[in-house]
């Protein structure tokens, strides 16, 4: 019989349940929605939990920590961002925190490279016009989109998913590809991207890709001030987090085309309530926040978060801990 016990805040995949239950007695919200955040508290009072695995949705907070005690060990984040999670309290309270890095940068990277795809070449709107039969003679002039051949190509954060966004888009045709990020990356030769200052890489790129994690330094990088020097044809990519795009200006750009288009595979609220403006605007795309929802993904996830849970529990070092910042 276990002698640990996991809460697990959402139904996940059965690699994860498995893996769990080789060392906990498990405990769940048997549900694919959300647990609210008060259900949540309520449940870490209602037991001593030695490891909690949760979603990106949850918040883990002050309140949350309080209420699980000190036998907690870990909160292990079923995801690679991990900003939902109140760092800093559980370095306060010696809770380790992890993450799933390296399982889902396939499935993101390729839905990025769909989504630029689909915006460049204005799909979404073709596949509405055939359903809606508005598709009518073949016209000239008629849902004209952008060829990447050519352009510029720009990587906001090359971390392991924007090195694989690029990788992925190298063979499109792009004449040249920058990447910004905090800092150099040796491995970013391998693909012959070169580094830029924000300022260059907004000024000259005609596609940027935005794959960095949300924190305070990148939120709203994309304001009003970056829309004005962006390129009136350049087409914005975000399958990072959506607080690194103030949305108010984001709508102001496309309405006044100081941009073309955006993409968006994550936003500022989500979900992004139907009567948003975005969600009406022709020249953007916006999908539900599904870069890494493919099962070879989500197994992968499920299997490190419980994994992460494990070495907590065992007195290892997790294989996504996150350093406390
Ligand atoms: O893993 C993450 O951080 C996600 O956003 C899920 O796709």
């Amino acid at each position: 019989m276990p002698d640990k016990v996991v809460y697990v805040t959402r139904r996940i995949p059965k690699p994860g349940l498995d893996k769990l239950a080789e060392r906990f007695e498990i405990d769940f919200w048997d549900d694919d929605e959300v647990i609210p955040h008060n259900v949540l508290i309520d449940k870490m009072k209602s037991r001593r939990y030695d490891a909690l695995l949760c979603m990106l949705t949850d918040r883990i907070d002050k309140d949350v920590l309080d209420a699980a005690g000190p036998q907690l060990r870990i909160v292990a984040t079923m995801s690679v961002g991990y900003e939902n999670i109140d760092t800093a309290e559980c370095a306060k309270r010696n809770v380790m925190v992890a993450n799933t890095p390296g399982v889902s940068t396939d499935s993101v990277a390729e839905l990025t490279v769909t989504l630029l795809l689909m915006t460049a070449r204005r799909t979404a709107e073709g596949v509405e016009a055939v359903k809606a039969g508005t598709w009518g003679e073949w016209k000239p002039m008629w849902l004209c989109g952008t060829e990447l051949t050519g352009r510029i190509l720009g990587v906001y954060g090359l971390g392991r998913i924007g090195f694989g966004v690029a990788n992925r888009l190298r063979n499109f045709g792009f004449t040249k590809i920058y990447y910004c990020d905090i800092q150099e990356v040796s491995y970013a030769k391998e693909i012959d991207a070169q580094f830029i200052d924000f300022d260059g890489l907004v000024r000259t790129c005609d596609f940027i890709c935005v794959c960095c994690n949300l924190t305070p330094q990148t939120r709203h990088m994309f304001n009003r001030d970056t829309f004005k020097k962006m390129k009136n044809t350049a087409i914005l990519i975000n399958s990072g987090r959506g607080g690194v795009i103030d949305h108010d200006a984001l709508v102001e750009a496309l309405r006044s085309g100081e941009i073309q288009a955006a993409g968006l595979d994550v936003t500022e609220p989500e979900p992004l309530p139907k009567n948003h403006p975005l969600v009406s605007m022709y020249n953007c795309v916006i999908l539900p926040h599904m870069g890494s929802n493919t099962w070879d993904s989500r197994n992968a996830m499920a299997a490190i978060a419980a994994r992460n849970c494990i070495a907590a529990v065992n007195n290892q070092t997790p294989e996504g801990l996150v350093k406390a910042s």
